[in-house]
């Protein structure tokens, strides 16, 4: 590989290029011992004080013990550390929310940010492609501050140049195994800054039994379930459609039977009227009793409910028309919410073509006019696919539960869904683990959420319509 050249070692020679006539000496400078250690102690202290500016609390904990230390001697040190432990014990235990809220997280944000962010970040970031490694440096996205939540990790990250948010939503499972996290999302704070969302553990783990039914008649947006921080999650169905998708036992039914739960006051007040079209004959014919006259199962009683909500929905424009531009339910015009099981059994499955075409019209009609005249629409299905179900756009808001395939994920919740996160074809098959999680990608956000919604059993069913019943 290298020239020998007459009178030279060739191990002290360089050839850029195999075979090249061009050969050169590299020329060896030697640095002087002192600009070394100077450029040393530049660096520790320049660490020193990026420390301490990123992390003032932090930095201040073994700067006052050292200093009382040092002034009046290390009994007066150690006496004002076993204070501060033993006040922090003692508000851990009268006011444990408040502690960890304002200690707890904090600290182990700090410690998550040594330990595990920034111990691995060069080598996670080279080995994932994130980061490069040209002429001998290290060119890496900035790791910025950690913080902790209940349930999570949220990095902040600025992305380095020339990097485009795809570029890290193709490497999640990179991510997530190189800081050894479950799962990772990524969504984009600002331009040029990221959030990492490392999820520390699953709230959503264990199934939840059905929520209460409120006391109070309300149209939403109605608690149905919890989402993956811990906190409610609402549902708007009032001036909107929604979309439910899922495989077979993914959970449809219980997201169904959680808004009819939490709408039951409303309904008794006369608010709302639930419209029950059940072409499957198996989820809505539980709760029969509930919607009385209106509950529609075959083909022909559907299409005619459908056409009979149109016709309910263009009166009211008629009448709203020049007047009002929302609907507020009253019992004149209470919210008309038409609960749709397995759609595509009305769309894509039905043999009689005049039927379909009905169908598929009124329901177009509906979901394109309804919401703002208080009609709304709330649809499951199966498959997600356009054949199936070609008007899913005009769904504003979606939910996907279990899915059997990745593409199917951005069919329902829209293109970008499943590189930000939305994993539904990663959902567990048991019920116990799986059914009623999905994730919800709301008109208002790109950002999917993950959800489980309360599983409302056959006996609460029951025990919801009986009073329908008996009344009947
Ligand atoms: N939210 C939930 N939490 C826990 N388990 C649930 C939940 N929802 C449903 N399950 C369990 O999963 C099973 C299947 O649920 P369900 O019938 O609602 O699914 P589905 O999506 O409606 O299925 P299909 O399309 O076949 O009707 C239920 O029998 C129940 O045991």
């Amino acid at each position: 590989m290298f020239k020998r050249l007459p009178g030279d070692e060739a191990r002290n020679l360089v050839s850029t290029t195999p075979d090249t006539a061009v050969v050169f000496r590299p020329a060896v400078v030697t640095t002087p011992a002192i600009l070394t250690i100077v450029i040393l102690i530049w660096r520790m202290l320049a660490g020193l004080v990026r420390t301490a500016w990123r992390h003032p609390i932090a930095a201040t904990v073994p700067v006052i013990p050292g200093a009382v230390w040092y002034v009046y001697g290390w009994p007066a040190s150690a006496s004002l550390s076993g204070t501060v432990v033993l006040a922090l014990i003692s508000w851990a235990f009268i006011d444990r929310p408040s502690f960890v809220r304002l200690v707890g997280y904090r600290l182990l944000a700090w410690w998550r940010f040594v330990w595990i962010y920034r111990r691995h970040w060069q080598p996670v970031m080279i080995v994932s492609g994130l980061g490069r490694h040209l002429k001998g440096r290290d060119y890496l996205p900035i790791l910025g501050k950690v913080t902790c939540t209940s349930w999570a990790d949220l990095v902040t990250v600025r992305m380095l140049k020339g990097q485009a948010v795809k570029d890290w939503s193709d490497r999640l499972d990179h991510l997530a195994q190189g800081f050894g996290a479950r799962s990772c999302r990524v969504a984009l704070a600002s331009s040029g800054r990221l959030i990492l969302t490392f999820p520390r553990s699953d709230p959503l783990a264990s199934p939840m039994p059905a929520l209460p039914i409120p006391q109070e008649a309300t149209v939403g947006p109605v608690e149905i379930g919890r989402s993956e921080d811990g906190q409610p999650w609402r549902l708007k169905v009032h001036g909107t459609h929604v979309l439910v998708a899922g495989a077979t036992g993914a959970g449809k039914g219980s997201i169904i039977w959680s808004v009819i739960r939490a709408l039951l006051p409303a309904v008794r007040a006369g608010l709302v009227e639930l419209w029950a079209l059940d072409p499957k004959l198996m989820e809505l014919s539980y709760g029969r009793d509930l919607f009385g006259e209106r509950y529609a199962a075959t083909p022909e009683e559907c299409a005619e409910a459908l056409e009979e909500a149109v016709s309910v929905m263009q009166k009211r424009a008629a009448r709203f028309a020049g007047l009002q531009r929302s609907h507020v339910p009253t019992v004149k015009d209470p919210f008309v919410l038409v609960v749709v099981d397995e759609v595509a059994f009305l769309t894509a499955y039905q043999s009689d073509r005049g039927l379909r075409q009905r169908i598929s019209a009124a329901l177009a009609t509906l979901t394109t006019q309804g919401r703002a005249v208080g009609v709304g629409v709330l649809a499951a299905l199966q498959d997600p696919r356009k054949e199936v179900m070609n008007i899913r756009n005009l769904f504003p808001d979606k939910i996907a539960l279990r899915l059997d395939e990745s593409e199917q994920v951005d069919m329902v919740l829209g293109d970008g869904a499943r590189d930000r996160g939305a994993l539904a074809d990663h959902i567990s098959p048991v019920p116990e683990l799986g059914a009623g999680v999905g994730y919800v990608r709301l008109e208002t956000s790109p950002d999917p959420i993950r959800v489980r919604a309360a599983y409302v059993s056959d006996a609460d069913i029951r025990a919801m319509a009986a009073p329908y019943g008996e009344a009947a």
